[in-house]
């Protein structure tokens, strides 16, 4: 029986006999489980490409051919295939493997972008390069998951895939029914209609794709049989592969919920204790609802994750899951708004990205009242670069009339959404990260509807603290103070628009400073420098945030340290800044700030 180890690359699993591939995958299952249990990660969808990913390298000579993951969280196996088990232990951790696809790791790895449906648009952009330069001696093969193909961008590239019968494509449909929860959609429906017995004509093959399928994802030979089968045609093709989302591990297989999509490691799990920031979202909208009949929510295939289960539950008429489909999603809600609801848009921050437009010029320009609810703001670490939720701040500052929250704590999250949905002018969005949330920073006074969180015993500093940062901010007022400079804490909570009150806040003040978990650019400092610019101040400003970098993944604390956003690196950037002579600087060296990303 071939060990794990001995697999060095794909020539290797391409010499295994038939039976020795085949005894690879339950290897490949243990080692699964054991990592994802000790580090986390998305072991649902792995177990469940096992063989798909033999198959593929079996079959297909990576990196020659293009091997195109979609959203990449199901590519553990094809590192594995591709000398990298010995490493595995280090999944999604600083320094170590990353969880999806990494160009910096292997020859093999092609897309770094966790953000689901875009393999296809991959794939039709290096078909038509091979067409131009006349390259035809090797394969593009896309791996898409049926969640995925709910994304509009999937049918936009097989639009073109399809137009272009001499450019060929191999499109692995990876269809187990499910995204977290069973995919929805007609799309889905139609699979399923596909999978069973006396399937009609295939959708793919009406649009003049070929279509083979459906293929027993598990067997191993049926698999290598239809990707051999598909990459003779030379020709557009769709091979519809049949898995199981947990597949060979009875907890997953049996999990209702997700199938063990993205499991914590076990660390993470002792460490909870308060209430995640989603929950006290869920828990307080499901709450406000039951006097809003006018409010709806939406989700892009994250029901759970969102923490809209209970709403779903409690009111099933009321929610609205679209699939994996944020421009949809934004749009829809717009619809709503005319008709005369109040959509509630929960979506992860990063996901926003991808419906700027339909926020911008739907939403915003019609001043729909849609309430965006972003979890995952700021920085995750762990799912890498394109999962940190470090551009909405930028993206939603741009947007004329969206009225922005960033709550610090459970308090003023819940605050902060009636506020939100009682708002009917226009778009309002707030904005919150993940895990746990801190129950009630107290603020010790308001003004013009800003909290106080600290008074100054001096007016050197005013800082301006954004969200969840504000316990880091009072940790920097604190340290400041020990070394005799006086700093004003200040949460605006709605930080869009500036309030004018809080540049007035500010010119009484030597020096002022933005903390925020967003990149700098265009974020909630840099529409409080402009104001103050915009009065003339030359009162010294600095803003801290993200640096705006592709951060590489690693733990949140990592990144966070590495990006300069801690207590100590802060009080250290402020001591530097404030008037010579003003407060001791320590001479301690300056914190070393080994920014990962490029
Ligand atoms: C644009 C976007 N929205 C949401 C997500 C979150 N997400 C990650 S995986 C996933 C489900 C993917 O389902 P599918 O494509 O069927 O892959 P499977 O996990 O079933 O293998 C979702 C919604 C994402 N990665 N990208
Ligand atoms: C791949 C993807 O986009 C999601 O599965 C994401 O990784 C989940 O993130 P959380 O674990 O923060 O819910
Ligand atoms: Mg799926």
């Amino acid at each position: 029986m071939p060990c794990l180890e001995e697999i060095r690359g794909p020539e290797d699993v391409r010499a295994l006999s038939p039976q020795q591939a085949r005894d690879l995958a339950p290897q490949i299952r243990r080692l699964l489980v054991d990592t994802c249990t000790a580090t986390g990660g998305h072991l649902g969808p792995n177990l469940g490409v096992v063989e798909l990913s033999i198959a593929l390298h079996r079959v297909f000579d990576s990196p020659r051919d293009r091997i195109l993951w979609d959203t990449g969280h199901q590519a553990y196996v094809h590192k594995i295939l591709t000398g990298r088990t010995e490493d595995l232990a280090t999944l999604r951790q600083t320094d170590g493997l990353s969880g999806y696809p990494c160009r910096a790791e292997s020859e093999h790895d092609v897309i770094e972008n966790s953000h689901a449906s875009t393999a296809l648009s991959w794939a039709d952009g290096l078909a038509r390069a091979h067409a131009i330069r006349g390259v035809t001696d090797r394969a593009v093969v896309a791996v898409v998951g049926d969640g995925a193909l709910t994304g509009g961008m999937a049918w936009e590239a097989l639009n073109n895939i399809a137009s272009a019968p001499e450019r060929p494509v191999v499109v692995v449909l990876n269809d187990n029914g499910r995204s977290y929860a069973p995919t929805v959609g007609a799309i889905a429906e139609h699979l399923a209609v596909l999978r069973g017995p006396d399937a009609p004509q295939a959708l793919f093959e009406s649009l003049g794709l070929a279509y083979l399928g459906p293929v027993d994802g598990h067997d191993l030979e049926a698999v290598e049989a239809a990707l051999r089968k598909a990459a003779g045609l030379r020709h557009p093709v769709v091979v519809h592969c049949v898995t199981e989302k947990g597949r060979g591990h009875l907890q997953a297989e049996q999990d209702e919920t997700d199938r063990f999509h993205a499991v914590r490691a076990a660390s993470a799990k002792k460490a909870s204790g308060a209430a995640s920031w989603t929950s006290v979202f869920g828990r307080e909208l499901v709450d406000l609802a039951a006097d809003r009949p006018d409010v709806v929510a939406i989700t892009a295939a994250m029901l759970d994750p969102t923490g809209l289960s209970e709403f779903a539950r409690r009111y099933p008429e009321r929610i609205i899951d679209v699939g994996i489909a944020e421009q949809h999603a934004v749009t829809a809600a717009a619809g709503l708004a005319l008709g005369g609801m109040h959509p509630v848009v929960a979506l992860y921050a990063t996901f926003l990205n991808r419906a700027f437009d339909q926020l911008l010029l739907d939403v915003a320009l019609h001043r729909a009242p849609v309430t965006f609810v972003l979890d995952r703001a700021g920085v995750t670490g762990d799912d890498g670069p394109s999962h940190n939720g470090m551009w909405d701040l930028s993206l939603l500052n741009l947007v004329p009339g969206l009225r922005l929250a960033a709550p610090r704590d459970a308090a003023t999250l819940r605050r902060s959404l009636r506020e939100a949905v009682a708002c009917h002018e226009g778009p309002t969005a707030l904005r919150y990260p993940k895990g746990a949330s801190v129950e009630d920073i107290p603020a010790v006074d308001a003004f013009a509807g800003i909290d106080i969180l600290r008074s100054g015993e001096r007016p050197d500093v005013l800082l301006v603290s954004v969200g969840a940062m504000a316990t880091t901010c009072l940790d920097v007022a604190e340290r400041l103070a020990a070394q005799g400079v006086g700093v004003t804490v200040v949460d605006p909570r709605w930080i869009k628009p500036v309030a004018p009150e809080l540049i007035g806040l500010a010119l009484d003040h030597q020096l002022v400073a933005t903390v925020e978990d967003n990149g700098r650019v265009g974020g909630v400092g840099a529409r409080v420098a402009q104001a103050l610019s915009e009065v003339e101040a030359t009162l010294p400003v600095r803003t801290f945030g993200v640096p705006q970098h592709f951060l590489n993944h690693g733990s949140r604390s990592d990144v966070l340290q590495a990006s300069g956003l801690t207590a100590r690196h802060l009080t250290h950037a402020l001591l530097e800044s404030l008037p010579s002579g003003q407060g001791r600087a320590r001479q301690e060296a300056t914190p070393s700030l080994a920014l990962g990303g490029r």
